[in-house]
């Protein structure tokens, strides 16, 4: 199929090979929409996106999608988040009073703010396809939490936070550099918690994130 010249062109970031064939699943073929893997930590996601964004077309749009852990009681297993905020929720300092982040510490943002309407839009076209889904803040975090103890911490932290994974801010950071507007959608794997990595159902996720992608085609 070919773009039409006044047609939205979408940019979508995975970290890994099984999201991005169960994006372009969904996608069926969309010229608009071009997928690459961006790698695995906000470090690779954000040098790859640059690249992209430098060397490739002119994209209107930037979302970065996968599989992701879900807070409990925030975000179930096989469920779709949208995220209202990309949050990189380990950049700041450690203090004898407790976690500092960038914002106050004067150095910057560790969040990159996201187009609320377009969020909205995207979560009620979702649930409009029967998905289950909600919008909420999502962490990046270059570690992945595998313990109870640190998800306490991180929902105390960031209360109503509903899903942590690895690339968000990264991708983030890249698009609000070059003035492009960004989404995050993750498709939860595992509860974030104690690891046990034989409990993630990453099936299930892969199959929500191709019904997440083929919504996508329909509404942007
Ligand atoms: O083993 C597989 O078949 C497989 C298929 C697709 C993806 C994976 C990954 O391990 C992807 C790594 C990716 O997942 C995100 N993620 C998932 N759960 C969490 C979490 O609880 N905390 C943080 N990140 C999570 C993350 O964005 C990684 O890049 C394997």
């Amino acid at each position: 199929m070919e773009a039409a010249q006044n047609e939205k062109r979408v940019l979508i970031v995975t970290s890994v090979e099984p999201e991005r064939v169960a994006v372009l699943r969904g996608l069926r073929d969309d010229s608009r929409f071009t997928v690459r893997i961006g790698g695995v930590g906000p470090i690779a996601a954000a040098a790859s996106t640059a690249r992209i964004l430098a060397t490739e077309e002119p994209f209107d749009l930037v979302i970065c999608a996968g599989i992701s852990g879900g807070f409990v009681d925030q975000a179930e297993v096989g469920s779709l988040v949208v995220a209202s905020e990309i949050v990189c929720a380990d950049l700041g300092a450690e203090t004898a009073e407790g976690f500092s982040s960038l914002d106050e510490l004067g150095f910057g943002s560790a969040s990159v703010p996201v187009d609320q309407e377009l969020v909205a839009h995207v979560t009620d076209a979702l649930q409009r396809a029967g998905l289950s889904a909600r919008k909420g803040p999502v962490l990046t975090l270059s570690t992945v939490t595998g313990t109870a103890a640190t998800a306490l911490v991180l929902s105390k932290r960031m209360p109503g936070a509903a899903a942590e994974a690895m690339e968000g801010y990264g991708v983030a950071v890249a698009a609000q550099d070059v003035g492009v507007p960004v989404l995050e959608i993750r498709a939860v794997s595992n509860a974030i918690g104690p690891r046990d990595k034989s409990a993630w159902r990453i099936k299930d996720a892969l199959a929500a994130l191709e019904a997440a992608s083929s919504v996508l085609r329909e509404v942007l």
